[in-house]
């Protein structure tokens, strides 16, 4: 048996994590697998708007003509070919840049998906999974804006500015730098409310994540919601929220509002500029008039990579937001959980690399249970649970917990299945500490029964599948049987394949911890965990659970939870937990005669006399 190092849990636990990227990094990083199509679609964008900067050409050219009495359906040909080219490029440019989107988008949602799903139980503990969704859902929406036309626009715009400007430098370099000090201008208001822009939307992302959760909330118990009539307390606090999302989307638009119009009066000022001071040295004779039009010309034809500059500036500090958010998720820690060869291997809590014990020659060899010492506590700064828990429950057999409620039952089954890590001394499966299983290893020896009994919205049968999905028809009927599930299953209008409804709403609490046993015996395990398994069964229906029960501990490691004594009274062993240490442990009849608070349990549920 491996000697539990006090040390050990911190080598479980994540790296350190580097510092923080730039988020534009992220951006990249998000694109990076896509730069191909990226490149090809930003390369059609900008073909299709280099297109357009041939039109002041030509159109000087046109009046050149018209001037010196030339044929002019050269240059128009020339003209119809850019604009029907330049046409026809930008929207297959423009289409291979909304896949890309779309895909990058498909690849952060798997990415999500794959971080979220092998989530540590201690983190989904403390987290709101409504507001998980929306970062699932609503931010990666966000962020493919910034791949498809964001990362592309601004490239391309940038090159088509440069280009035009550089061009207005050959053509006038006065009227050159008229128009440079403008845009200037409006490159520094742009560096002033661009960041503005960001943590507007930050905080209207956040807002929709916070309505998520609210939502969840009232989903989660909205018989209770209506029961207690506070149907308007609850809108009302979605409202809140909805308004929250609401004042800090105005504020985007606001902010992105004065990005836009002053990237138009940027333009629009140069304009006014340039005819000001183009058309006194046209008079002066300094300047040709064709050489002023074409200037303007491509004045008017920058106004839309600067406009476009300043949106794809604006859509790049919302996706900065999303990725922000998105960016979080992956801060959280995850477990292992797949099988060996399985996985993205960037687990934060990994299985152990021992091989899983031999699980015998049919694969049924019941489990070793062992607690030696063990202490915890959920979280820094709460009281320990658990002060020094130790027990042994080897092999086939029925081993009860029972004790007063708080006193860290269910934790024993939390540890074991370890969705939490002792903070000291150890848990062991077979011998092995629980940390050096492989942890789908583990799982996979283990049956176990939550204490809510939770189904999941879908059939009865994938219910019972969920964790058997091999189970052959005929395991599925004897389990059906013997989980005294016959009469739930001939009265459902499809059988097994009858709908039981989000969290099993439309099958009895008892039909639901029926449904939930069923499916932890189905998996044929080696450890059974059962919590509360049968609190809401009626006595009939009880007593033949005990009966399967007994029979699955004939060649299973059977540990139940148990308020209700009557339950338990024929267990092999039944430890007595008190206040986080294991007070006594023996069979009913020897708690009776030597444990106090026992004997109190067993007397207050009249099973003897005090
Ligand atoms: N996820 C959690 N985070 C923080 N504290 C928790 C968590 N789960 C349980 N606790 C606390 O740990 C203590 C032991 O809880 P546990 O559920 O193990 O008790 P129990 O003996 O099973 O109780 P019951 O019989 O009422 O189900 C309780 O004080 C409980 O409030």
């Amino acid at each position: 048996m491996p000697d539990p190092d006090p040390s050990r849990p911190d080598a479980h636990e994540a790296e350190p994590r580097g510092a923080p990227k730039a988020p534009v990094r992220r951006i990249w990083e998000y694109a990076r697998p896509h730069w191909k199509a990226l490149v090809a679609g930003g390369l059609l964008t900008f073909l299709g708007g280099m297109t357009g900067l041939v039109q002041p050409l030509v159109a000087k050219a046109v009046i050149d003509a018209l001037g010196a009495g030339e044929s002019l359906v050269g240059p128009l040909l020339v003209l119809t070919g850019a604009v029907i080219g330049g046409a026809v490029i930008s929207a297959a440019g423009s289409f291979v840049l909304e896949r890309t989107g779309q895909s990058v988008v498909l690849g952060v949602r798997r990415r999500l998906v794959s971080r979220l799903i092998r989530l540590r139980v201690a983190e989904v503990d403390r987290l709101k999974p409504g507001d998980l969704v929306s970062r699932l859902t609503a931010d990666t929406t966000l962020l493919r804006t910034v791949t498809t036309s964001g990362i592309s626009n601004a490239l391309t715009s940038s090159v088509l500015l440069v280009a035009g400007i550089v061009l207005m430098a050959v053509m006038d370099l006065f009227l050159f730098g008229v128009t440079a000090v403008v845009i200037v201008l409006n490159v520094v208001v742009m560096v002033v409310v661009l960041p503005k822009i960001g943590r507007a939307t930050e905080a209207s992302q956040a807002a929709l994540g916070e309505m998520g959760s609210m939502l969840e909330r009232v989903f989660g118990a909205f018989r209770t919601v209506k029961a207690a009539s506070a149907e308007t307390a609850e809108a009302r606090r979605l409202d809140e929220a909805a308004e929250r999302a609401w004042s800090k989307g105005v504020a985007v638009a606001g902010w992105s509002a004065v990005a836009g119009v002053t990237a138009w009066l940027a333009i629009n000022i140069a304009f006014l500029a340039v005819l000001g001071f183009g058309g006194a040295r046209v008079a002066a004779g300094d300047l040709e008039v064709s050489s002023l039009i074409a200037f303007l010309l491509l004045l008017f034809y920058l106004m839309e990579p600067i406009s476009t500059l300043a949106e794809s500036a604006t859509e790049l500090q919302s996706g900065l937001a999303a990725i922000r958010r998105i960016d979080e998720v992956g801060e959280l820690r995850r477990e292992d959980t797949d099988a060996p060869g399985g996985g993205d291997g960037g687990a934060d809590v990994p299985g152990g690399g021992a091989p899983p014990p031999d699980p015998g020659p049919d694969g049924r060899r019941p489990a070793r249970v062992g607690f030696t010492d063990v202490t915890f506590r959920y979280a820094e700064g709460l009281p320990p649970v658990h002060h020094g828990v130790t027990f042994e429950a080897a092999g086939a057999g029925l081993t009860a917990l029972v004790g007063p409620s708080g006193a860290g039952k269910t934790t024993v089954f939390s540890l074991l299945e370890r969705f939490y890590d002792a903070t000291g001394g150890s848990v062991r499966v077979d011998g092995v500490d629980v940390r050096d299983w492989p942890l789908a290893g583990l799982r996979g020896a283990i049956g176990y029964v939550e204490q809510d009994a939770p189904v999941l919205d879908g059939t009865l049968r994938d219910n019972l599948l969920l964790a058997a999905p091999e189970a052959t028809e005929a395991a599925i009927a004897d389990i059906v049987r013997r989980a005294r599930l016959t009469e739930l299953v001939g009265r459902l209008p499809d059988g097994l394949d009858s709908a039981v409804g989000h969290r099993g709403t439309t099958i009895s609490g008892g039909e639901r911890q029926r449904v939930a046993i069923a499916r932890a015996l189905l998996r044929r395990p080696r450890l059974l965990l059962l919590d509360e398994a049968t609190s809401q069964l009626d006595a009939a229906n009880e007593a033949a659970l005990k009966e399967v029960m007994l029979e699955a501990a004939r060649d299973t490691n059977v540990m139940v939870v148990a308020h209700r004594l009557s339950t338990v009274t024929s267990a092999d062993r039944i430890v007595v937990l008190d206040a986080g240490v294991v007070r006594a442990v023996g069979t009913h009849e020897e708690l009776v005669a030597a444990d106090d608070l026992y004997r109190d349990l067993a007397a207050s549920q009249l099973l003897t006399t005090p």
